[in-house]
């Protein structure tokens, strides 16, 4: 890792990791910190840059930990602030850098500040929150815009509310102050006042704490909403920017090369700020264009695709996108319009077990019914779109889901290492797990785990690591412009990245995606390129020249091509592996 290299994040791939989630080291049933380190050598021979840790701080955990009672601490179930150290260094020794989510928005109504400022509302704590009166509904005058609930506080009441299944109002009264709290998620969780310049004093200083520990960045959790204003929806409000900014300030001032990723589920036009002029998140997840990649798949269309990524402004030069095909939440459809959100419910979320706010709690390969191809075809449209992609753990073997536990907890189960007892992930009695292992038995740790298809070559698993390795080897992809190139059939979405490095050398990669099912071909205008020869990076091989200024191409049923495209091909680095890890690095995946 070149530790002068502030830009590593623009070609890095991310992996998303639950700690409890991963492996269990000391048989208690929920997986830990030594336990994730014991996997660093997986994760090596997978060939991911970086981790992302949602949060393992101490929580209830009502809400999966993004409900924090201590920001400068580890949850004693996964470990200790010593243990986290040493796993943050055998991280950096295999080269994969670490992120955290940090939780900007709210505490857990059980962090000390919260019971602090409910029981004193002079002490030091006592504006360290959104409280407000309630206001009877008969004093209210007719024209001022109602209250979710009778009687809540009549502020703030074009907020929209997120945990639809959940929540009736953004406020919820506290009966010890006496007074109703603000709260954009549950409400258990509520809403930090940063108009209260002491509130931000004490998120910075905890920032600091996990960035003087060693650790990469921030994934900065459900920044829109940190300041509200009356006659707003409370979403990205530029008092939340200043907020950001002064983040951001801190961090280049005193931790350079550190990044900050930023969770804005949000429109293109309103993401974009988030960058603000290269001085506010280095990075931003791509909420948009992740359901339309599953709708332009099932509605074999590459229309809704090209247009998303047509409305997405320019970002500064400094900043990239993060993109993702799922994460630990519901796949949210909070970024499409009602008919299309309508659409993904008819096709994706069949049950109405699977329908979670506006959105669908279901993994990737149960999505797309276990089709190989299909899942195929995402990755690649993931890994060779513009900006950074973010796997979720267990993907990479085609994990399934349980639909019927708990709230987002379906797609949080075990990780499944072999078949063995307890799946490789714990040697605690599986009553005791703290998710039960996925039992679908098309997608159970009997046929789906990484021992088995480590050893496959045919594997999901081995396919993505090759792939992984593509990309590594050609910084174009992280790097590169993007120009959709269109074509006659839209039932085939084809682009170019190209990027021009240090040498003056200009790289570019044709990407071609058959959405349908059954083979297309198509015409592209390329011109620019007559007489050159591609590579076919996938099969390793020449392709057949240019020869005409329109190439015409047959693409298999959901099938990919990359082809690179550039003068004097021979020089660059070819697809071969990576370097296997270091012999005490040997991936061990089924200890
Ligand atoms: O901390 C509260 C939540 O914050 C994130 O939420 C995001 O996911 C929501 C869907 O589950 C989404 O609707 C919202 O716009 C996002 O901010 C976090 O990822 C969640 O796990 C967490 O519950
Ligand atoms: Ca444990």
């Amino acid at each position: 890792m070149d530790p002068d290299d502030h830009e590593w994040f623009k070609k890095a791939v991310f992996y998303e990791v639950m700690v409890r989630s991963f492996c269990d080291s000391d048989a208690d049933g929920i997986g830990d910190f030594a336990g994730l380190a014991s996997k660093l050598d997986y994760l090596q021979w997978l060939g991911v840059d970086c981790l992302w840790l949602p949060p393992f701080f101490p929580s209830p955990l009502a809400d999966g930990g993004y409900d924090v009672s201590d920001y400068t601490d580890v949850h004693p179930a996964l470990g200790t602030v010593e243990e986290f150290r040493a796993f943050v260094e055998g991280a950096h020794e295999r080269g994969i850098r670490i992120i955290t989510d940090f939780v900007m928005n709210h505490t857990s109504d059980q962090h000390p500040w919260f019971q602090s400022s409910r029981t004193d509302p002079d002490g030091p704590h006592g504006d360290f929150y959104v409280w407000a009166d309630g206001v009877p509904e008969d004093d209210l005058p007719a024209t001022a815009t109602q209250p979710k609930v009778a009687g809540d506080p009549p502020a703030y009441a074009d907020a929209r509310i997120i945990f639809l299944d959940t929540e009736k109002s953004n406020w919820t009264w506290d009966p010890v102050r006496k007074q109703y709290y603000w709260h954009r998620f549950f409400d258990h969780q509520p809403d930090l006042n940063f108009e209260n310049p002491a509130v931000l004093a004490e998120i910075m200083d905890a920032i600091r704490f996990w960035l003087d520990l060693g650790i990469d960045g921030f994934r900065l959790d459900a920044v829109p909403y940190l300041i509200e204003a009356d006659g707003t929806n409370c979403e990205n409000l530029p008092g939340t920017h200043d907020i950001l900014k002064a983040v951001r300030a801190m961090v280049d001032e005193e931790f350079p090369g550190r990044v900050l990723l930023c969770e804005a589920n949000q429109w293109p036009q309103d993401v974009v700020e988030y960058f603000g002029d290269d001085d506010e998140c280095h990075m931003a997840f791509h909420f948009p264009v992740m359901p339309r990649l599953y709708m332009g798949l099932r509605r074999e269309s590459r229309e809704s695709i090209s247009a998303i990524l047509a409305e997405a402004p320019e970002i500064p030069p400094g900043c990239q996108w993060g993109t993702f095909l799922r994460n630990h939440d519901e796949l949210t459809l909070e970024m499409v319009t009602e008919e299309d959100r309508n659409y993904m419910w008819s096709e994706y979320a069949p049950d109405p077990r699977m329908v979670s706010n506006l959105g669908i709690r279901r993994r990737l390969a149960p999505l797309v019914d276990g089709d190989l191809r299909r899942i195929h075809l995402l990755h690649a449209l993931l890994l060779a779109l513009p900006g950074s992609p973010v796997l979720y753990y267990g993907d990479e073997i085609g994990m399934g889901d349980n639909i019927w536990l708990h709230d987002r907890d379906g797609v949080r189960t075990p990780m499944q290492w072999h078949d063995g007892p307890g799946a490789g992930f714990s040697d605690a009695d599986e009553a005791d797990f703290f998710l039960p292992l996925v039992q679908d038995p098309r997608y159970a740790p009997a046929g789906v785990n990484v021992e088995q298809q480590m050893l496959d070559p045919g594997s999901l698993l081995v396919w993505l690591r090759a792939l992984l390795v593509i990309r590594r080897n050609h910084p174009v992809f992280g790097l590169g412009t993007f120009t959709d190139l269109g074509g006659d059939n839209d039932k085939v979405f084809s682009f170019l990245r190209s990027h021009t490095d240090d040498e003056g050398r200009t790289v570019s990669i044709l990407c071609i995606n058959n959405l349908s099912a059954e083979p297309q071909t198509t015409r592209l205008n390329l011109a620019r390129f007559a007489g050159m020869v591609p590579y076919d990076l996938l099969r390793d091989d020449d392709h057949a020249p240019i020869e005409t200024d329109e190439l015409e191409v047959e693409v298999a049923g959901h099938g990919f091509w990359w082809l690179r495209i550039m003068a004097d091909d021979p020089d660059l680095p070819d697809t071969a592996p990576a370097p296997e890890p270091e012999a005490d690095h040997t991936p061990s995946p089924a200890n």
